[in-house]
């Protein structure tokens, strides 16, 4: 019987592999891109193998008893250490209480309104940042804070690019971590919400704006890391992906480990996000702990679209192409060239590979429905971001093009919490839209307070005729009954 708060012994020996030309690098450094063909790279454990002595039967028992921990370390995401960064220690490990996010069974009432679709969010912004990159940084700066112990590494500056939530938690996790560590922030100045600028600025990071979109932040914080001491956070950095992996594992160990006719629906960024969930599904299938993999859509708004246009061409004739972005509210995937792209690919195929053609799918939906996906959900007690919004969106058009059907059960990826993007719903409330985003509220989901006495009023009234004139107006506005 395994022992719940036992930290594991297995000790991994990862390597980065290049996607673009297959070299191989230890990690007694940290490597974003490879310095002989500038490709992205992937985290491989080279004894890997060792793990299969154990049987998938033998994985679920440990990672299911784990599961009630009373050991810090093994709560959060590091119960599935194994699969994940076998490197570190227990007293490496950062664990800030991220992972173990619900999935919340859609209220009968929305699933009616979709023709009867089963559907599910796994609701990531429950994670202390909230949102789900919470999960990377975990990983990644467990991984800063082994280097700290066994290379003496010290004063580490960690910059990212971000849209908003990168940028909360990698200040998050910096400000927590070490005090060797300090952190700062690139962004897109005027595109992030108030709320997430306000999250550095809270963990005391340095954040520093640029105008322009995403992607020019993310090509200065590339620059930076080629050619100075500084470690780049972005899901560039393969031990972000190992940390989002426990996304796909959770997702499992919820469903009991059984994901037969299940589609897993992720919105598409930067795109580490979907390659770290279907990393982690193959991984779980190589070992046999799942014997069956969900089927993977891909989502993307018209207006930040590339990875779409890739897969919409035939096999043969597709051609990569970075596009323009234009503003949207899934404002966390307003990327026009997703860093990721060759892991989604390389991904894509092995997924394809074993699950066949449709197994990985990408669609492309419009801001209007991406908006209104999200108050859907949560005039039905969810909680969903906008990107909650963009998968909703997104389930409606794969069973409209017939690529879903309604007893598939659809477990939707709402990345960040609802309140960090709630400027977006007032937009539409108000109707103050600019024309950029092609939005047009429809007045009858409009929700605004009302007033019941106005101030004028009040003065003229004693306190406790104020109360009663407040009450009555309530009652005339309701329509209630005398009891
Ligand atoms: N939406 C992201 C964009 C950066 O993504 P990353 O996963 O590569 O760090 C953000 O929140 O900044």
């Amino acid at each position: 019987m395994a022992d719940k708060n036992a930290f594991p012994t297995y000790r991994g020996d990862m390597e980065y592999f290049c996607l673009g030309c297959g070299a191989r690098y230890d990690t007694t450094e940290l490597h974003y891109t490879c310095p002989d063909c500038g490709g992205v790279f992937l985290l491989q454990d080279k004894n890997f193998d060792a793990l299969r002595e154990t049987s998938g039967e033998e994985w679920r028992e440990i990672f299911d008893t784990r599961a009630g921990s009373k050991n810090d370390p093994l709560r959060g995401i590091f119960r599935f250490y194994e699969l994940m960064a076998p490197v570190m220690d227990d007293k490496d490990i950062v664990f800030l209480g991220e992972g173990n996010t619900p999935i919340v069974q859609s209220s009968p009432q929305l699933s009616a309104e979709l023709d009867g679709q089963k559907l599910a969010f796994k609701n990531d912004g429950q994670n202390p940042s909230a949102s789900f990159k919470d999960r990377g940084m975990a990983c990644a700066f467990s991984f800063l804070n082994y280097l700290i112990r066994t290379q003496g590494a010290d004063d580490i500056l960690a910059v990212c690019a971000s849209t908003g939530d990168t940028s909360a938690a990698a200040a998050l996790y910096a400000s927590y971590a070490s005090d060797k560590i300090k952190s700062a922030v690139l962004l897109p100045q005027g595109k992030v919400t108030p709320q997430q600028l306000a999250q550095p600025l809270g963990s005391g990071a340095t954040v520093l704006e640029i105008p322009g979109v995403f992607d020019d932040c993310m090509k200065v914080v590339e620059h930076l890391a080629d050619n100075y001491q500084v470690a780049l956070l972005n899901s560039k950095n393969a031990w972000r992906i190992l940390g989002q992996e426990s996304y796909a594992f959770e997702l499992a160990q919820w469903y009991d480990w059984d994901l037969e006719g299940k589609a897993v629906f992720v919105p598409v960024g930067n795109a580490g996000n979907i390659t770290a969930i279907m990393s982690g599904f193959l991984k779980m299938y190589d070992l046999g702990i799942i014997t069956a993999l969900p089927r993977i859509f891909g989502v993307q708004s018209h207006h930040a679209d590339p990875v779409y246009r890739y897969y919409a061409e035939a096999p043969k004739k597709r051609k990569y192409a970075p596009v323009e972005v234009e503003p949207s509210v899934a404002q966390a995937a307003m990327i026009g060239n997703p860093v990721s792209f060759p892991r989604v690919r390389y991904f894509a195929e092995k997924f394809e590979a074993i699950a066949g053609e449709g197994s990985f799918q990408v669609v492309q939906v419009s801001e209007q429905d991406i908006i209104e996906g999200m108050l859907l959900a949560n005039r039905h007690g969810h909680i969903s971001c906008t990107q909650g919004g963009e998968c909703l969106a997104g389930l409606v058009k794969a069973r409209q093009l017939g690529l879903i059907s309604a007893d598939e059960t659809a477990i939707l990826d709402a990345t960040a919490h609802m309140l960090k993007f709630i400027g977006f719903q007032n937009m539409y409330y108000e109707n103050t839209y600019p024309a950029e985003y092609g939005i047009t509220p429809k007045p009858e989901l409009a929700n605004m307070p009302e007033l019941v006495i106005d101030a004028e009023s009040k003065e003229k009234l004693s306190a406790q005729d104020y109360t009663v004139a407040c009450a009555s107006s309530i009652v005339e506005k309701l329509g209630l009954k005398h009891r």
